[in-house]
C-alpha cells in the first residue's frame, strides 16, 4: 500500500462503463475533477466514457461539465483550466454485449495512451447494472484490453450479487478474468471521512483504546436514516429492499470497523483480515423465530417529511402496488468473539425518516460506585458519538456538576463538528476511493471473504422473510420507524439515542457548530 496521499498518481487510462448514468454524473465526474483540481491527477490521464447511446466527444464533455457544475465541491465556471481538463475526455458508444466493439475500444485506448503518454495502466470502472459485470470482464479480456504493459484493475459497483449464491457465481465469473488483488469492490461508506476516522479515534486515544470491549461498552447503535423515498429507483430497489441495499454492505461494514481488532501492520490485507474476522463472527440467526425476535422490518406508509406530504411506498410510481419490500430494517447483531461477548450492536436504517443522518453511538457501561454527589442522581451513561454524514464529527457526553449547585449533575456534550471547521473541505467518498484504486490501495474496498460473510448473515434473514409469516410493519413517513424497533432495545433495558442529539434539552452543548 502506498502511503503518499498527495503525490500525483501514475498515468492512467480510466474507462467508465455507464458513462451516461446517474452514478457517473453525480459522483464520478465530480470526483475526477476534484482530484485534478487538487493536483492528485497528473496531466497524464485520459477518460473514455462508454454507454450505448450515441454521443460526440463535444456532447460528452458538455455533459461532464454540467455534472461538475451541479455536483462538484469545486466550481468549474471560473476555472481557466477547463478546456485543458475537458480535452482528456473521449466518448465511445458501446453495447457491453458487442465483443467486436471491445476490439475497437482497444484501438481507441492505444491511441489515447500514445496521445497522453500513458504506459498501459488501466482502470475499468463498471458503473453498470450488476448483470453486466461478468460480460464486461470477459469481453475486456477477449477484446485484448487486459494485455500489454501496466496494471489492469476493475472497480465494481454494488450490489455484489443478490444473495450468497449469486454473489459466488458473479465472483467466479470475474475471477476467471481478474485476480482478487485487481478487483476493487466499492462500498462507498468505507470512503467516508468519519468511517476512516474510526480506526484513529479508537486506536490513537488512551481515553478509548483500553475501554473498547465488553467490560466497558454496554451497546453500540448505528443509525443510517434517509428522508428520501424510493424516488425513480423502484426497478432496482423493489427487488432489493433495505436489507440488501444497506444492511448487507454499509451497515455491516460499519460494524466491522467498530469491532475489529487492531491490525498488526498498517497494510491493506491486515486491516481487511481483521474486518473479515468480525464478519465471520456475526451470530447467524438459526431459526425463523430468532429472526422474528431480533430483526424488525418495515415499509413506509404516507406521511410528512420535512413538512411535505409524501405518498406511501406502495403508491410510488416505480413500485409494485402490492409490494412487500422493506424500506426499514432494525436489528440486534451479536459479534461472537471474546472482545464483544454479550454486547449488542443495534442497527437501523430506513427511507422516509425525519432526518438524513448516519451516526454511530457507543454507550458505555455505568460506573460501579459514583461519588457521594452522583449517588443521589440517576446517572446518564457516557456516550461517544461518531457523526458520519451529512455533518461530520464526534461528540462525547459526560456527567458534570452543575455550577453553583450542591451536587446537581448535568450531562455535558462536547461536540467537535469537523465539517464546520473553516478550510476543512473533506474529499467526497468517491473521490477518495477513486484515488485509492488508481494508486493501488485496496484497504477501503471489500474483499471477497468480507462480502461472502456478510451475505451469509443477511441470507438467513431474507430466507425467514421469504415465508411471509413475519410481520412487515407499516411506519408513517417522517417517523423513526415502527414501534417494534424501539421494543428491540427496550427489552434489553436500552433506548435509541436521539440522532443529532435532538430532543436532548437537558444536555449542555459545548460545540464549534455555529447554528
Ligand atoms: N446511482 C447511485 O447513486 C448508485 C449506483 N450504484 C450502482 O452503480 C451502478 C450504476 O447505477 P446508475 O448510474 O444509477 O444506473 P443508471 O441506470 O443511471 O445508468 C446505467 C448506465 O449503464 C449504461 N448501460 C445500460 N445497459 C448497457 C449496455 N448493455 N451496454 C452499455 N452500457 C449500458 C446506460 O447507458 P445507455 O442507456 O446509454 O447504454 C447508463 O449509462 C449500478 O450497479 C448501481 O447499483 C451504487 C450506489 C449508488
Ligand atoms: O448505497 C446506497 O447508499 C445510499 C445512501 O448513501 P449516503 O452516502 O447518502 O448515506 C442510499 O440512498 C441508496 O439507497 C443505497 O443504494
Amino acid at each position: 500500500m502506498e502511503q503518499n496521499q498527495t503525490k500525483p498518481l501514475e498515468g492512467t487510462l480510466l474507462f467508465i462503463f455507464g458513462a451516461t448514468g446517474d452514478l457517473a454524473k453525480r459522483k464520478l465526474y465530480p470526483a475526477i475533477y476534484s482530484l485534478y483540481r487538487e493536483g492528485k491527477l497528473s496531466d497524464k490521464f485520459a477518460v473514455i466514457g462508454l454507454a450505448r447511446r450515441p454521443k460526440t466527444n463535444d456532447q460528452f464533455r458538455e455533459d461532464v461539465k454540467q455534472s461538475i457544475a451541479e455536483f462538484s465541491r469545486y466550481p468549474n465556471d471560473e476555472d481557466s483550466d477547463w478546456p485543458a481538463f475537458a480535452a482528456h475526455f473521449e466518448y465511445m458508444s458501446l453495447n457491453t454485449n458487442d465483443v467486436e466493439g471491445f476490439r475497437e475500444l482497444e484501438k481507441t485506448a492505444v491511441g489515447l495512451e500514445a496521445e497522453f503518454g500513458l504506459s498501459g495502466n488501466r482502470l475499468f470502472y463498471l458503473a453498470l447494472a450488476p448483470e453486466l459485470f461478468g460480460q464486461v470482464a470477459h469481453h475486456l479480456r477477449d477484446g485484448g484490453l487486459l494485455a500489454g504493459n501496466g496494471w489492469k484493475r476493475v472497480v465494481i459497483e454494488k450490489p455484489f450479487g443478490y444473495d450468497l449464491k449469486s454473489a459466488l457465481a458473479l465472483n467466479e465469473e470475474i475471477r476467471n478474468v481478474f485476480e482478487e488483488k485487481d478487483i476493487y469492490r466499492i462500498d462507498h461508506y468505507l470512503g467516508k471521512e468519519m468511517i476512516q476516522n474510526i480506526e484513529v479515534i479508537r486506536f490513537a486515544n488512551a481515553f478509548f483504546e483500553p475501554l473498547w470491549n465488553r467490560h466497558h461498552i454496554a451497546n453500540i447503535q448505528i443509525t443510517s436514516s434517509e428522508t428520501v423515498g424510493v424516488e425513480d429507483r423502484g426497478g432496482y430497489y423493489d427487488n432489493s429492499g433495505a436489507l440488501r441495499d444497506m444492511v448487507q454492505n454499509h451497515m455491516l461494514q460499519m460494524i466491522a470497523m467498530m469491532a475489529m481488532e487492531p491490525p498488526s501492520r498498517n497494510v491493506s490485507e491486515d486491516i481487511r483480515d481483521e474486518k473479515a474476522k468480525v464478519l465471520r463472527s456475526l451470530r447467524l440467526y438459526g431459526s425463523h423465530e430468532e429472526v422474528a425476535q431480533h430483526v424488525i422490518r418495515g415499509q413506509y406508509g404516507s406521511g410528512a417529511v420535512k413538512g411535505k406530504n409524501v405518498p406511501a411506498y406502495r403508491d410510488e410510481e416505480s413500485v409494485n402496488p402490492a409490494s412487500t419490500t422493506e424500506t426499514f430494517v432494525a436489528a440486534k447483531v451479536m459479534v461472537d468473539n471474546n472482545r464483544w461477548a454479550g454486547v449488542p450492536f443495534y442497527i437501523r436504517t430506513g427511507k422516509r425518516m425525519p432526518v438524513k443522518s448516519t451516526e454511530i453511538v457507543v454507550e458505555f457501561k455505568g460506573v460501579p460506585s459514583a461519588t457521594h454527589k452522583a449517588q443521589q442522581h440517576a446517572l446518564e451513561p457516557n456516550l461517544l458519538v461518531f457523526r458520519v454524514n451529512p455533518m461530520e464529527g464526534i461528540y462525547i457526553k459526560i456527567n458534570a456538576k452543575k455550577p453553583g449547585t450542591d451536587g446537581v449533575l448535568v450531562p455535558v456534550a462536547m461536540d467537535f463538528c469537523q465539517s464546520c471547521q473553516v478550510g476543512w473541505n473533506t474529499p467526497e467518498a468517491y473521490e477518495r476511493l477513486l484515488h485509492d484504486a488508481i494508486r493501488g490501495d485496496s484497504t477501503y474496498f471489500t474483499r471477497w471473504d468480507e462480502v461472502s460473510h456478510a451475505w451469509a448473515f443477511t441470507d438467513r434473514i431474507a430466507e425467514a422473510w421469504s415465508h411471509d409469516e413475519q410481520p412487515l410493519h407499516t411506519y408513517e413517513a417522517g417517523s423513526w420507524g415502527p414501534d417494534a424497533a424501539h421494543g428491540l432495545l427496550a427489552r434489553d433495558g436500552f433506548k435509541w439515542w436521539p440522532v443529532n442529539g435532538q430532543d436532548e434539552s437537558d444536555v449542555v452543548w459545548v460545540t464549534n457548530r455555529s447554528e
